[in-house]
């Protein structure tokens, strides 16, 4: 017999990791030569582990610190009140930043935030305990296989100072093309975003028509992170029509948002201006947006994104996924979660293909791209098992690299004094 009810978390650690990024722009930057996550390990009192992994900025260490020492106790299969407990040991916490997101907009809730990474890992316990994978706790699984869109980035040929890398640079519509081209070619994908923002909008028009041109019929999609006023993003509209599936937050703030919706022809998708449940009321209200991208890594876990998912069908609102820079065990909740997840309307997206294939803190195998998609692992919990000598590899990467937090707009300025992240930009 289980001994479910009486098993509770006796451990936690939580171990920040830096692993290889290559120079890709943003509106606000470029990245820095590591990217950083924390892996989150919660052991019971039987000796089940269960996984999670987050953003490795300082300010969200020192909150799940916090968190961690109120979940001690707690019981794997109380999410609920693995919530509260969070929530309330996040109470006098007046700390803001450490969303992992650079300078882009985020006002996503904190508590929800710090939950998400031992929400994970309470659902691998809870798998692993009655020999089911997550997506079984998550209502089961809809699909064998989840569907990734290719993420495309203006790129430098390598970090300044360094060598070129294995990409090369990107920083024109034949870049891009190239670029896409060998994400094809590796993943399979069959969906591509690109991540503008970085060049005057005539430029970035110009590479989507190119990739059009190159790839008939593949769903695109442009996402510039609020680089835009709302004349030049219903500009930008207006040439892509019938060329893009959704266009992903033009400009800033929901009554941007909602204007742009009103004049361009294709629906607007959000990463930064619905970020949380609060969001949500206001957006429906004005019209702002046709698409939301969840991300369990701020949504609060994989069930509160169910929850998400059910207010855009309910709102009759698309639901695609976000990505930032993430290793093995996101990829994993990712993929349980979008295979349990009805309307999931859009492939999607991963920044899996820009980190090396040999870093990474899981074991290899499991998870492999085929033509675009991932099989759902098949194993207990998560289905992917901690790879503790890697762990402790990225671990001295991080120490070693002496970056604590995120920061692409600093990096940027260390080449150009005179750079400034400004919303909006054109
Ligand atoms: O869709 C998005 O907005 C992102 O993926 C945000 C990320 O931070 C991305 O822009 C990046 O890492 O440069
Ligand atoms: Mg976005």
């Amino acid at each position: 017999m289980l001994n479910m009810a009486q098993d509770r978390v006796t451990r936690i650690a939580i171990t920040p990791v830096a692993f290889h990024d290559l120079p890709l722009l943003n509106t606000v930057g470029v990245h820095e030569p590591f990217a950083l996550r924390a892996i989150v390990e919660v052991e019971t009192a039987d000796g089940l582990l269960g996984l999670g992994e987050t953003y490795g900025d300082e300010a969200h260490l020192a909150r799940l610190r916090a968190a961690a020492d109120a979940l001690i106790g707690c019981e794997v299969f109380a999410v609920n009140d693995a919530a509260e407990r969070v929530a309330r040991a996040l109470r006098k916490d007046t700390t803001t930043g450490g969303h992992g997101m650079s300078g882009m907009v985020t006002g996503s809730s904190t508590a929800d935030r710090v939950l998400s990474p031992f929400e994970v890992a309470l659902l691998d316990i809870q798998g692993r305990t009655v020999g089911r994978p997550v997506c079984d706790l998550l209502g089961g699984r809809l699909r064998d296989e989840v569907a990734y869109s290719g993420y495309l980035f203006y790129k430098w040929a390598g970090h300044p100072g360094q060598p070129d890398d294995e990409w090369g640079a990107a920083l024109d519509p034949e870049g891009i093309v190239r670029q896409a081209h060998r994400l094809i070619d590796g993943y399979g994908f069959t969906a591509l975003k690109l991540k503008g923002g970085v060049l005057p909008p005539q430029q970035e028009i110009a590479a989507i028509l190119a990739l059009r041109a190159e790839f008939p019929g593949l769903p695109l999609r442009l996402d510039p992170n609020a680089a835009w006023t709302v004349d030049t993003s219903v500009m930008v509209g207006e040439a892509l029509a019938g060329v893009i599936e959704y266009l992903e937050d033009p400009t800033p703030g929901i009554t941007g948002m909602a204007e742009v919706a009103r004049r361009v022809p294709m629906p607007l998708a959000t990463n930064m201006c619905v970020v949380a449940f609060d969001d949500v009321p206001p957006a429906i209200r004005a019209d702002a947006v046709g698409v939301i991208l969840s991300d369990h890594h701020f949504w609060g876990g994989l069930r509160r994104s169910q929850l998400l998912g059910g207010l855009c069908r309910t709102f009759g609102l698309g639901l695609s996924m976000h990505s930032n820079s993430h290793l093995g065990i996101s990829l994993a909740a990712m993929t349980h979660l979008a295979a349990a997840t009805p309307n999931l309307n859009y492939a999607c997206d991963t920044h899996w293909p820009w980190k090396r294939a040999d870093e990474d803190v899981i074991t290899p195998g499991v998870l492999t791209f085929s033509s675009g998609s991932v099989p759902v692992p098949a194993g207990p919990g998560l289905g992917v098992e901690l790879d503790r000598e890697a762990l402790g590899r990225l671990h001295e990467q991080y120490l070693a690299s002496g970056l604590r937090s995120r920061d692409d707009t600093g990096y940027m300025q260390s080449f150009d004094p005179s750079y400034t992240a400004v919303s909006p930009r054109w």
